[in-house]
């Protein structure tokens, strides 16, 4: 692993296994994990679907570009990322600094599966269905493609599968 690019950045779209996937790592490398979304949710003192409610989704953007820039840089930590954050060139830039930045996919009825009783994640508040999950995917997929380092394909492997996965192509 590059030692002056010392972060993981977990990126991918909701229900990739970002969150899960980063504990899971915590495992094995013992780092510690920033979860972005409850870092927010816990400085704002509302849940994420009551922030776009309240605020409005750009206001929500803006705490995740100014989190991603503040993340403390001393010791090596894995970051879960929210699935938008990608989105901005900012934020990439900054992943890309001081990080790896590790693309997690999976197909949009591996995330229909994962997602559908989740009433935390507004953007697919009136749209639980594949057919939006996989337009929404296709509209992202090439800013993922571009930010990310590496690709990995979670569909049918295990967390701990995953986890091995990543930390040995990031030594590769
Ligand atoms: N590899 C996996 N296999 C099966 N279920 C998974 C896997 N990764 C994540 N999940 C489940 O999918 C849901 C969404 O995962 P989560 O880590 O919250 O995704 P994200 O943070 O990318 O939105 C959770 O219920 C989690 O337990
Ligand atoms: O893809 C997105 O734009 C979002 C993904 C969510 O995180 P997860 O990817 O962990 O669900 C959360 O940050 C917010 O609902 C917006
Ligand atoms: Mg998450």
């Amino acid at each position: 692993m590059n030692k002056e690019k010392k972060n993981i950045f977990l990126i991918g779209f909701m229900g990739a296994g970002k969150s899960t996937i980063a504990r899971a790592i915590k495992q094995k490398l013992g780092y510690p994990v920033v979860e972005m979304d409850e870092r927010i949710v816990k400085e704002q003192g509302m849940p994420i679907s009551k922030i776009f409610e309240t605020y409005g989704e750009l206001y929500f953007r803006e705490l995740e570009t100014k989190l991603i820039q503040s993340l403390n840089q001393q010791e090596p930590t894995i970051v879960s990322c929210g699935g938008g954050v990608a989105m901005r060139q900012e934020n990439v830039d900054c992943m890309r600094d001081g990080g790896s930045v590790v693309f997690l996919t999976a197909t949009p009825q591996t995330i229909y599966e994962r997602v559908k009783n989740s009433t935390d994640r507004p953007l697919l508040n009136g749209h639980m269905n594949v057919a939006y999950i996989s337009e929404l995917m296709e509209v992202r997929r090439p800013k993922y493609e571009a930010a990310a380092d590496i690709l990995v394909a979670t569909d049918g492997k295990t967390k701990e599968e995953i986890a091995e996965e990543i930390i040995g192509r990031l030594e590769e």
